[in-house]
């Protein structure tokens, strides 16, 4: 599948959705299709502290972390030809919402609560925003931040998709998107 062409594509795609939905996974892939660079944010802020984000969060709270992040989103939403995988509550910030979405052609991976929670044991370790949580604050959680993600280009639901098949579906979704801007 080819990505086509035209004025608007030069656009960084930023990949936005609950935590563990696959914004890094997909991300890489898409970036890889389309011979562009991958950034996960996560990553970044990593790369600076030497730390994991449920590292920050412990030593330095996750007020720095989220000033961290503002500040990658920043930076990079303004170059062209990237994929962006934001974390999860990056869209918690509004200067994060705006920018992205003037900048950038913003990809909402969206998963139900149901195929969340089958996934979710894999994913609490590294999310520190989940940790002491039972299920019913972690459901909370995932419809408030649904709220978050309604401010988008493009969505792509990812129940019961393969990795390979959510790739496919954004490229597919991009080049829908990019047709009608021509
Ligand atoms: N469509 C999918 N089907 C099954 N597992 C998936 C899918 N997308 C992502 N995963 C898995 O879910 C976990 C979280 O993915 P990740 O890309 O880190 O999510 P995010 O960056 O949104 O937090 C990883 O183990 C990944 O392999
Ligand atoms: O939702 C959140 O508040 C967070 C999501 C994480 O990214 P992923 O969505 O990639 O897991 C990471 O930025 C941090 O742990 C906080
Ligand atoms: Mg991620």
């Amino acid at each position: 599948m080819k990505f086509k062409e035209n004025t608007f594509n030069k656009k960084s795609i930023a990949l936005i959705g609950f935590m563990g939905v696959g914004k890094t996974t997909i991300g890489r892939l898409v970036a890889q299709r389309l011979q562009r660079d991958f950034i996960d944010i996560d990553k970044e802020i990593e790369r600076k502290y030497e730390m994991t984000p449920s590292e920050i969060f412990k030593i330095h709270g996750e007020h720095t972390f989220r000033k961290t992040e503002r500040k990658m989103v920043s930076h990079f939403a303004k170059q062209e030809l990237k994929v962006i995988s934001l974390g999860g509550g990056a869209f918690l910030q509004d200067e994060i919402k705006h920018i992205s979405l003037k900048e950038n052609i913003v990809i909402f991976l969206d998963i139900s609560w149901e195929s969340w929670k089958e996934r979710s044991s894999i994913l609490i370790d590294r999310r520190p925003v989940l940790h002491g949580k039972n299920t019913t604050e972690m459901k909370e959680l995932y419809y408030k931040r649904k709220e978050l993600y309604a401010h988008h280009h493009l969505k792509v639901t990812t129940d019961d998709l393969s990795i390979e098949e959510v790739t496919d579906l954004v490229i597919d979704s991009l080049n829908n998107f990019l047709e009608i801007k021509e």
